[in-house]
């Protein structure tokens, strides 16, 4: 583990911030657009007016996001050299990992994230995926053991997404991953299934069976959508649809969490990616792939506590209550 990170070297100097008084972005009032068109809702006026603001406002916000990013990385670089000087050892969470492990291996299983759901998301979470995905290939890059990784379904909104807004990603040329426009039942996988060896899975929350090993040779589906789980049952009936057998992650057989156990695409593709670094040990998975305020401490974190989460970033869980 050790081997693999590296200290953040030193950042150039960044100008100095008052954390105090954020300055905030100007906005004007959404009157200022005029008068609502004829024959336009009030709604549909509004999102117009929002969109043109936001792209008035976009260089704006770029300009302060990029600045506070290195200004945190600033903070951070003083806090690690105020480690050093006092001859302490620096935390780990404070070590940079670095993007790409040289030393990986195969894993042999393949995932496949179902991107066909694009209809059922917003602008906000196609955002929202697409940053899933990226975060997926991150992580996978970095995994002791990569998984050979597959966007199925890539034909919509995602697609452009990469192509036009997110291009710099250049994911056409990212290693073990492959985008495809087909459907599963289009791919391969789906054709060679064999319902005896379990060789292909739709993971899905909604079933009652646990996935209690990863397989090399085994294809793991998990559904490329964020919908604060509006849409219920969603990939498990996509899964008997298509007759592929779905098990859920073992999560209550080695932790407790609270709230629902609906994770995010990426998350669930980091446990598998951590799973098999762990020699299979889902609890050492869990334990360090869940965020800590998730992990439930006694009895009364159970499934149907009542805190209710929404999905604030990719980096959150999906929780909200019925
Ligand atoms: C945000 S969830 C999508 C929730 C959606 N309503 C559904 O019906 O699946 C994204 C995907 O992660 C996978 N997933 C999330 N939590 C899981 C769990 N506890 N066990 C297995 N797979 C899970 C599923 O493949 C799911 O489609």
């Amino acid at each position: 583990m050790s081997d693999k990170q590296v200290i953040e070297t030193p950042s150039p100097m960044v100008p100095e911030e008052n954390h105090q008084q954020k300055e905030p972005i100007s906005h004007k009032p959404l009157s200022a657009y005029g008068p609502i068109p004829e024959g336009m809702s009030k709604s549909q006026w509004k999102k117009i007016c929002k969109k043109k603001r936001f792209e008035e406002t976009k260089d704006e916000f770029n300009k302060k996001r990029k600045l506070k990013k290195l200004q945190a990385r600033e903070r951070k670089r003083e806090k690690i050299e105020a480690y050093v000087s006092k001859g302490l050892p620096i935390p780990e969470e404070m070590k940079k990992q670095p993007k790409k492990n040289v030393n990986q291996k195969d894993s042999g299983i393949k995932i496949i994230i179902d991107c066909a759901f694009d209809d059922l998301m917003n602008e906000k979470e196609i955002a929202s995926m697409g940053s899933q995905i990226t975060r997926s290939h991150a992580a996978n890059k970095r995994a002791d053991y990569y998984a050979t990784m597959v966007c199925s379904s890539f034909n919509k909104r995602l697609k452009e997404r990469f192509d036009k807004q997110i291009a710099s990603s250049n994911y056409k040329n990212w290693g073990h991953f492959e985008f495809t426009p087909e459907d599963i039942d289009k791919l391969e996988e789906y054709k060679r299934k064999n319902d005896e060896e379990d060789n292909l899975i739709y993971l899905s929350a909604d079933t009652d069976e646990a996935l209690e090993k990863l397989e090399p040779g085994c294809t793991y589906i998990v559904g490329g959508i964020v919908d604060k789980n509006r849409h219920k049952l969603l990939c498990y009936n996509k899964a008997k649809e298509l007759g592929i057998k779905t098990k859920r992650l073992p999560i209550d057989e080695y932790i407790k969490i609270s709230g629902r156990r609906v994770l995010t695409t990426t998350h669930v593709i980091q446990l598998m990616l951590k799973c098999f670094e762990k020699d299979g040990d889902w609890k050492a998975a869990f334990e360090e792939v869940i965020p800590s305020r998730k992990l439930g401490t006694d009895e009364g974190d159970a499934r149907d506590g009542d805190t209710k989460e929404v999905e604030k970033s990719s980096e959150e869980l999906v929780t909200t209550q019925e």
